[in-house]
């Protein structure tokens, strides 16, 4: 399989766009009929890939909104959509998952067998070993949790370590160099924190960034691109509830489109600046 880094830098260039969109299916805000029905999680989903899969270079579904409806068979006809709709679009489970290595063979089994994901994102802070199954896994993407988007994000990823180093800057040294098997890892830095998203990128010039919070939580995009974006160091800016909710209506799709179209010109922007 190729490496998903290659896979990305294709998608990426072929759709001249860093956006991912975040397939995040609350059914309580679907529109119309569909409202509150967890039997269209499939159908609110797939037509948002329908609406966005030429403007993006990446999906991301987040396991909870589909698991917490007893959605996973939705979500497997999902990937399953985008794979045909969007061949060339890498699909990045958001799991955060993190566990001892007999169990993340299990996890990377769910994510990479049952799901087909291209990526995960996982949690680092079993160390190690708790990633290594995922990458048994031949070209199959590892994102690590770096600096969260959230608030709280800096109770723990914050803290200075011994030698003056924060969390944070550990878990991206780690990523860009001991940990980085075949250039399979990225790391998590959120559109809120754009001098993070900078510290990130000097100490792992090359890794994908995967960048949420821009959209609902207010992070800025343009701020994002200059922080974290390089020629030879991609960035994935994922957008959910804004895209997703873009319109409560029956228009919702196309509502949808416009908000991706928008998000992805001003990230080419900033970046061609
Ligand atoms: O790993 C993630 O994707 C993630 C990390 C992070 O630091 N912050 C964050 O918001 N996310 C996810 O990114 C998405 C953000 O959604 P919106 O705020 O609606 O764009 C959600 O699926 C979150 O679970």
């Amino acid at each position: 399989m190729t490496a998903f880094i290659d896979r990305l830098a294709d998608a990426t260039a072929r759709q001249a766009s860093m956006l991912c969109v975040g397939l995040d299916p609350e059914p309580a805000r679907f529109p119309g009929a569909w409202k509150g029905d967890a039997a269209r999680i499939y159908d609110f989903c797939a037509a948002i890939v329908d609406a966005t899969h030429d403007l993006v270079c990446a999906f991301k579904p987040q396991i909870a909104y589909f698991a917490a409806h007893r959605a996973e068979d939705q979500l497997e006809r999902l990937v399953a959509h985008v794979r045909r709709v969007a061949p060339g679009v890498p699909v990045i489970l958001d799991a955060k998952r993190g566990d001892i290595g007999s169990t993340a063979e299990q996890y990377a089994r769910e994510a990479f067998e049952r799901y087909d994901a291209d990526a995960v994102t996982l949690s680092p802070y079993m160390g190690v070993d708790s990633i290594e199954p995922y990458l048994r896994w031949d070209g199959r993407g590892l994102i690590l949790l770096c600096r969260t988007s959230n608030p709280g994000g800096s109770d723990l990823q914050n803290q200075l370590l011994d030698g003056g180093e924060r969390l944070y800057e550990r878990v991206a040294r780690l990523a860009a160099g001991p940990w980085n098997r075949d250039r399979r890892l990225g790391l998590v830095v959120g559109a809120t924190f754009p001098e993070e998203i900078a510290r990130v990128r000097a100490i792992a010039p090359t890794v994908p960034l995967l960048i949420p919070g821009v959209g609902a939580q207010g992070g800025d995009a343009a701020a994002t691109v200059r922080a974290g974006w390089r020629p030879d160091g991609p960035i994935i800016v994922n957008s959910s509830r804004a895209v997703l909710y873009a319109s409560g209506g029956e228009d919702f799709a196309a509502a949808a489109r416009r908000v991706a179209e928008a998000t992805r010109e001003l990230l080419q922007r900033e970046r061609g600046s």
